[in-house]
């Protein structure tokens, strides 16, 4: 028997043993994404009449809704908290019970090396291959910083769960672990593919008029972002390379299509780079074993002096809302959490240093809210409340389903200008009367 086998055998505990070295007090760290334990999760909610102010940290809830949160509605015994909001996260924060973390993705790994405590991290990763590693699978991000900082660390195994070929830090040696439990073998998480709109096809229009031979993407979270993949997947374009922090479906049809071959990019070069894959199965598959797929940890994904490196990258994310000043608010709906900053700063900051680099920031002129009402997006001020996720002289192009405006070396009027000009024709007088109030609007302005 090799030694790490004799190692994994002493190691391996049931779920209830590995989660009663949880103190009151405690923080406890979970693996992102997809990778969130489960049967320890079960397990840790099962000990609450024991336990009092345990906090618990995740990222983008999956799954459904943990189960500490549900067996303990006061939160006096866990509390749960969340770097980033999915739909699961906003609605308990709806609840009072989830609070948001807020970070700029790019530092996520230095957090956890200068300035947090993890008492006991617990994340989902794959089966120990022969050399007695396992793999973080499509959740790399900043798992490795978090074991390597936690006092202790239990993983739980899912068979499902790909094996993601680095980069770095995208495995864990079974010496550097302290409890195994093997899990139920969910199948991970799936995304659904978000059907999309006219109007989100005409901003993609926009955006595809922007890309290049050998322009080097990244696609954001949400709806849009994966629009233009599929449109990327569709169009001539050859030699398309990928330096992301989020790897989604539409790379999988860009790649089956043939415009996905990084020959042009300087730094990993013919390889796809990425910190997490979120999607469907097709997407994990794709990954497992894959050697044109490297994952890195969100400090290199996501640092913008890496990001720059290549040449012509292309930055698409998603926003809420934007004022007529530039500010960019992508998070929020008033004191809401949605969602969160992610990796939006660190890449407009990456692409705009680019040779060539753009970076875009899309969204739907109008919004229709719950009771039907069309609301602009272009606003005079971001919503009371409403978070600044990208600060105004950081943006670079604005893109609505009527067009493109530039913001970058642009005067206060001249930005709002460009802004009225793709906002939606019903709210345009309108704007431009708030814009006049408000200083940032001149006689010649829009003639
Ligand atoms: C991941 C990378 O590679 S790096 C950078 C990417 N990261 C980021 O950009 C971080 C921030 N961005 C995001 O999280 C997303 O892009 C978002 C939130 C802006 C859009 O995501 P989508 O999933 O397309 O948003 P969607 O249209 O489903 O709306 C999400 C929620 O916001 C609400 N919402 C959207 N727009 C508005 C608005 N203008 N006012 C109020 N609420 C709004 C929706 O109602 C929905 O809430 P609900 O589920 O409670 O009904
Ligand atoms: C956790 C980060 C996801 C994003 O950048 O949006």
């Amino acid at each position: 028997m090799s030694k790490y086998i004799e190692m994994y055998k002493s190691k391996l505990v049931s779920p209830e043993k590995a989660v009663s070295v949880v103190k009151s007090g405690d923080w406890v760290e979970w693996g992102s994404f997809a990778c969130r334990p489960l049967v320890l999760d079960r397990a840790l909610a099962q000990r609450k009449d024991e336990l009092q102010n345990v906090k618990v940290r995740a990222v983008c809830t999956a799954y459904g809704v943990p189960e500490i949160v549900k067996v303990d509605p006061t939160r006096e015994h866990f509390c749960y908290n969340n770097w980033h909001f999915s739909v699961i996260d906003r609605k308990l924060s709806d609840k009072g019970l989830c609070s948001y973390v807020p970070q700029l993705y790019r530092e996520a790994v230095g957090y956890f090396n200068n300035y947090i405590q993890v008492d006991v991290a617990m994340l989902q990763v794959t089966p120990m291959d022969q050399h007695g590693y396992f793999n973080f699978g499509p959740s790399v991000s900043h798992a490795y910083a978090t074991c390597n900082n936690a006092k202790i660390v239990i993983l739980e195994i899912n068979e499902n769960i790909p094996r993601a070929l680095g980069g770095n830090s995208e495995s864990i040696h079974i010496s550097e672990v302290d409890f195994i439990v093997e899990g139920e073998n969910t199948p991970l998480q799936q995304t659904p593919v978000i059907p999309f709109s006219e109007e989100d096809r005409m901003i993609a229009n926009h955006i595809m008029e922007e890309i290049e031979d050998g322009s080097c993407i990244q696609l954001g979270i949400g709806g849009m972002p994966n629009v233009v993949g599929k449109m990327l997947a569709e169009s001539d374009l050859k030699d398309i390379g990928v330096h992301t922090e989020m790897l989604v479906d539409a790379f999988v049809d860009m790649y089956e299509a043939g415009a996905l071959t990084g020959r042009k990019k300087n730094i990993d070069q013919r390889k796809i780079v990425y910190t997490f894959a979120l999607g469907s199965q097709r997407l994990y598959d794709f990954i497992n074993n894959n050697p044109m797929c490297a994952t890195y940890p969100v400090n290199y994904t996501n640092n913008p002096n890496i990001i720059a490196q290549n040449d012509k990258v292309v930055s698409i994310n998603n926003a809420v809302e934007i004022d007529l000043f530039g500010q960019v608010n992508s998070e929020t709906s008033g004191v809401r959490q949605i969602s969160g900053t992610g990796g939006q700063v660190d890449f407009i900051d990456g692409a705009y240093n680019s040779k060539g680099g753009k970076s875009f920031i899309c969204l739907t002129s109008t919004y229709r809210d719950k009771n039907g009402k069309n609301i602009s997006r272009i606003k005079p001020f971001l919503s009371n409340g409403s978070i600044a996720t990208t600060h105004r002289a950081a943006v670079q192009y604005v893109i609505t389903e009527y067009g493109k405006a530039v913001l970058k070396a642009k005067t206060t009027w001249q930005r709002a200008e460009a802004l009225i000009a793709i906002a939606h024709p019903d709210f345009r007088d309108e704007l431009i009367k708030e814009a006049e109030k408000n200083g940032i609007w001149r006689r010649s302005n829009m003639r």
